[in-house]
This record gives C-alpha cells, sequence and structure tokens, in this order.
C-alpha cells in the first residue's frame, strides 16, 4: 500500500525550494493574515502548501485505487487508454506522450478519472473505468473527489473576491453540473535510481491546464521554475500537506495576476530513487463552454493586469477558445502518436514562456 509505507526521507543536501504554508483552516475562517499569504503565493510562484485540509485519510485510499488499477494486466488497462483526440479520462500508459520537442517519450503511467462520473456515479457521465475503479468509487473515488472539489471551490471564492470580481463569478465558471475536464489523477513513476538523468523529465516540464490542482506526493521528484530564474528547484513533500498550484485557466481570468508555474517531474534524489513514486492529484478545470479570457471588464484590478502583461500573456488573453478546445489542443499535441516535431511541440503549449521549454 503505498499510501503508507515508509520511504527513506528526502535527501538533506539537496536544495529545494520553500513553498509558502497555507492553513486551510485558516482560510476558512476568513482570517486577514492567511488570506494575504495566500494571494502573495499565488501571484508570485503560483504553488504553496496546504495544511489542515482534512483530505489525508481519501488521499491514502486514492494511493491504493492508484496501485490495484497499475497492478492490473496490461492489456486490461489498455481497454481504457484515453487514446489520442485530446480525451483525458480513462488510462495513460507510460510513453503515450512526449517530454520535449524531440519526441522523447515520459515515464508515467497514470489513471485519470472525471469529475462528471464521480457525481453521476453508478452512472455513466463520459467514460468507464477498470474494475479496480469502480469497486472503489463509493469508499474512495467520490469522496476523494468531493473533498478536493470542496477546498479547491473554497481556494476559489477567496481569489474571487481578491481579485474584486462580481461574487459567484469564478462559481459560475466552475459549476459543478456542467460537463469539464475536471478529474481526480493517480501517478506512477517506476523507481530510476543512481545514474540516471535527471535532467530527462519523467512527466514533461509543463504549466496546469485548468484552474486549481491539488496534488499530494510522498516523495521527492517534484520540480518549479521559480519565475525570473532559469534552474529547477525540489519541491520538499511534507507529511500532511497537499502542494496546490495555480493552473492556466485562472491566469488567463486573471490578466496574469495568479501565476500558472512551469513544473516538471524528475526521479526522487538520493536514495528515494530506488522506490516508486506515486502522486494523487485532483484538478479544477472551468466548465467546457467557459471562454478562456481575462476578465478585466468585470474588475478594475484585472483591467489593470491585462494593460501591464507581458506580450506574450496578453495574446493568449484573447484567443477566443473555449476551456474545451484549450484543453483537447493541449492534450491533443503532447501525445506521441501525434508527435510531428517541434510545431506540434509548441501546439500544446499553455502560458508558459521561456527559452528552456519553447
Ligand atoms: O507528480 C507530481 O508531483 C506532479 C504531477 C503533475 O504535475 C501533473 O500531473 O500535472
Ligand atoms: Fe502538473
Amino acid at each position: 500500500m503505498p499510501g503508507i509505507t515508509a520511504f527513506p526521507p528526502f535527501p538533506d543536501n539537496v536544495p529545494t525550494h520553500p513553498l509558502l504554508v497555507i492553513d486551510y483552516e485558516l482560510i476558512k475562517a476568513y482570517d486577514k493574515d492567511e488570506i494575504a499569504q495566500l494571494w502573495k503565493a499565488a501571484t508570485e510562484l503560483g504553488f504553496w502548501y496546504l495544511e489542515n485540509h482534512g483530505v489525508d485519510e481519501e488521499v491514502h485510499k486514492m494511493f491504493d485505487v492508484g496501485a490495484e488499477t497499475m497492478d492490473l494486466p496490461f492489456q486490461e488497462k489498455m481497454e481504457f487508454e484515453q487514446g489520442d483526440n485530446g480525451f483525458s479520462f480513462g488510462y495513460k500508459a507510460s510513453g503515450a506522450t512526449v517530454t520535449d520537442e524531440n519526441g522523447s517519450p515520459d515515464s508515467v503511467e497514470f489513471i485519470n478519472i472525471a469529475k462528471d462520473d464521480a457525481f453521476a456515479w453508478p452512472a455513466v457521465a463520459r467514460r468507464t473505468y477498470p474494475s479496480t475503479v469502480n469497486a472503489r468509487m463509493d469508499d474512495a473515488v467520490v469522496s476523494f473527489i468531493k473533498k478536493s472539489v470542496e477546498v479547491n471551490d473554497t481556494l476559489l471564492e477567496v481569489f474571487n473576491e481578491l481579485l474584486g470580481l462580481p461574487e459567484g463569478t469564478l462559481a459560475s465558471k466552475h459549476k459543478l453540473n456542467e460537463l469539464s475536464g475536471s478529474e481526480a489523477r493517480v501517478i506512477k513513476s517506476p523507481p530510476r535510481p543512481g545514474g540516471m538523468d535527471e535532467a530527462k523529465a519523467a512527466l514533461m516540464a509543463h504549466t496546469d491546464f485548468g484552474s486549481l490542482s491539488f496534488l499530494h506526493n510522498r516523495l521527492g521528484g517534484l520540480q518549479v521554475m521559480v519565475p525570473g530564474t532559469d534552474k529547477w528547484q525540489y519541491v520538499k513533500p511534507i507529511a500532511g500537506h497537499a502542494i496546490c498550484n495555480i493552473g492556466d485557466a485562472l491566469t488567463i481570468f486573471s490578466g496574469g495576476l495568479l501565476k500558472s508555474n512551469l513544473h516538471r517531474v524528475v526521479p526522487p534524489p538520493g536514495e528515494q530513487a530506488y522506490h516508486t513514486r506515486w502522486s494523487v492529484v485532483y484538478f479544477t478545470r472551468p466548465g467546457n463552454s467557459v471562454q478562456l479570457r481575462a476578465l478585466g471588464e468585470q474588475s478594475p484590478v484585472i483591467g489593470r493586469a491585462v494593460e501591464n502583461a507581458p506580450t506574450h500573456l496578453r495574446a493568449i488573453f484573447e484567443t477566443g477558445q473555449t476551456s474545451l478546445e484549450w484543453f483537447t489542443r493541449r492534450m491533443k499535441n503532447m501525445r506521441t502518436n501525434n508527435h510531428k516535431g517541434a510545431d506540434v511541440w509548441r501546439a500544446q503549449r499553455g502560458t508558459e514562456h521561456h527559452p528552456l521549454v519553447v
């Protein structure tokens, strides 16, 4: 059971990037200082730790669902593969996406479960899943997704206010009853001990597609590129602390104020590299029909941000793409089967702007 296995500690001699620690209980209580810290984290690095989120038990169960699923015979998992058309739900085999413009394959496998299927269960809203997922829908998946939605919706409400948007604006873009790309994910990365090239990412450098990600790690391997630098730095997992980050959709809605930062997954450092690495994530994404555009007309704060935004972002603020189009484009163009060189690679980019990854 990966959720409760004892792992070697994150090594002391490996530099890490500290994230601000945000206390979810204080955010719920509308503590002014804590909200100011959240704003700092979201507008500077776009990543923070979240403590007291109350979802630990469900996260443990999701690690088990992931392990049970990845233990299925390969052929059985492949019956649920996501395919090459930009559809995200289902199983992703190792190597199915590329990690760079040369088409180097990724080395992680994962299972994505749609929020829409969890809420419709036992009816099917988007697709069916492996038997191991169905068996744990009631006792693990549905409750993990419901609790994660609650956490992310609370954070969205706070951002709505801080951005000076009319009440309920962000909520209306993330309606629970509208089909969306929101999903839970469990990721498995095989051990990659000693001597392997750290620069060869297991999961490529990317910004997240949607609005908010709620991530749970046991081993190191996640790295962020701190804005204004060209260095990758590890984010150290801390027990009981989720790692939260801003995705592209919030960057666009906020005129670039909220930062969707580049990150990637590399082999865990030191002794940890001998172990299988597991992650559990919940991604909140806007409803499929929601247009991704800066909300400057609804908030002077955002209006000013749009005027001051860097050129590469301003172009993205007015693509006219819906959330579904944005998401499908990115998904589709990172599939190994669709990779035809640097142009296709560029076509899967989000809000990132960095010479190392463009
Ligand atoms: O596994 C991790 O730590 C990060 C995963 C991630 O960035 C993603 O799935 O988008
Ligand atoms: Fe990510």
